[in-house]
């Protein structure tokens, strides 16, 4: 991959935007980083550093911070768009201006729309229509932001329904601390992202409510089945759900402490309010909005997701943890596969 002639434009300095912009910058390539307030944009370029969103890690200077879309993504041969799923539309319609039909567009969000119930490749191949499908990829797994930017050894994957642009981005991306393995299945990739940051809250609840590790082990194991659920009735893989974007993800997330999600569950599950929660937040924890999807979705698809849906009675119903936990363990008794894969 020759750094010196491949332009790469990264829209979104969140925690993520700005360590994957690192990692490439590392590895040489020079790039424009897309920000969107422009006192982070001023502090990257006087400080080195994103102190709201990425503290205490030093940028190199080949990473070009820029407040306008046009710069990070006019002319480039790849974009990877990572802003939190709720922005991607806004973004995604401005983009459209500025992009050529050639460019390889990846996203390393996670979430499913609330109103359209889309995926985040879903609504880029709606807003830029004329995006082939061939040339977009999601890169996603278990792998958070600060690790990342500390060069913690991390293992993803890129998935596109073309192999030469799955290639194409695992051979961008792939360094010796950022192993990227590469699939065809961009909708299992995306659904196991956005659904394991649900189950997260469901762990940091438990986790938050000290109930011990038998529930959590069994929540992940039982979470997993529902991402199979939601995630075939979807067209999902359910091979890929068991690779690094769905188990190994969920993994990940609902057992570390440095997840968004599982924190805010541990928050709920100690007490606090979700509004409170969030006031507190200027980052974002995917899986709150993303449970109203999952929670809308299995209505609409007919599915079983009894965590999920528990999930969102807590957080958007006003029931309480421990009610939860009694209608989980109380539901009528199951073969352990009923409707694993078929929903
Ligand atoms: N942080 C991680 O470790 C990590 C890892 C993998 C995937 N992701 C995913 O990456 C996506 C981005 O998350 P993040 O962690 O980089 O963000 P973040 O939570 O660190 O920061 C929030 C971001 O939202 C931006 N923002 C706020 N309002 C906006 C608007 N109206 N339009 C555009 N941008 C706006 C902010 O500028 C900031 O970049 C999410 O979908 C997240 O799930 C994050
Ligand atoms: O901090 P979270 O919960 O948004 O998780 C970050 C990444 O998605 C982990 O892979």
């Amino acid at each position: 991959m020759d750094t010196a002639t491949t332009k790469i434009g990264v829209v979104g300095a969140g925690s993520w935007g700005t360590a994957l912009a690192k990692l490439l910058a590392d590895k040489g390539f020079v790039l424009d980083l897309w920000v969107f307030e422009q006192e982070v944009r001023e502090q990257i370029e006087t400080d080195r550093e994103n102190k709201v969103f990425l503290p205490d890690i030093k940028l190199p200077d080949n990473i070009i911070p820029t407040n306008d879309l046009d710069i990070a993504v006019k002319d480039k041969n790849l974009v990877l768009v990572v802003v939190p799923s709720h922005c991607m539309r806004d973004v995604a319609g401005r983009i459209k201006d500025f992009i050529n039909p050639g460019t390889i567009v990846v996203t390393a969000s996670k979430g499913i729309e609330n109103k359209t119930h889309l995926t985040m490749t879903q609504i880029l191949e709606e807003k830029i229509d004329f995006l082939s499908k061939e040339n977009l990829a999601v890169l996603s797994g278990p792998s958070f932001a600060k690790e990342v930017a500390n060069k913690v050894p991390t293992v993803v994957a890129a998935a596109s329904i073309s192999r030469d642009t799955a290639e194409y981005v695992q051979k961008i991306f792939s360094c010796p601390t950022f192993r990227v393995y590469i699939n065809d299945d961009p909708i299992g990739t995306q659904i196991g992202g956005a659904v394991k940051n649900v189950l997260a809250i469901a762990a940091g609840i438990c986790d938050g409510m000290s109930m011990g590790l038998n529930p959590r082990a069994a929540l992940i194991t039982r979470g997993l089945t529902e991402m199979n659920r939601l995630g075939t009735k979807l067209g999902a893989d359910p091979l890929t759900l068991s690779g690094l974007a769905g188990v190994g993800d969920l993994l990940l997330t609902c057992t570390g402490d440095l997840s968004r999600n599982y924190t805010v569950g541990k928050q709920i599950g100690e007490g606090k309010k979700l509004d409170e929660i969030i006031s507190e937040m200027r980052m974002v924890a995917e899986g709150v909005k993303t449970t109203r999807s999952v929670y809308n979705l299995s209505k609409k698809l007919g599915i079983d997701l009894p965590i999920c849906n528990e999930v969102y009675s807590v957080l958007f119903e006003g029931r309480s943890v421990e009610e939860t936990v009694e209608r989980l363990m109380n539901r009528s008794l199951k073969h352990e596969l009923d409707g694993v894969v078929d929903g």
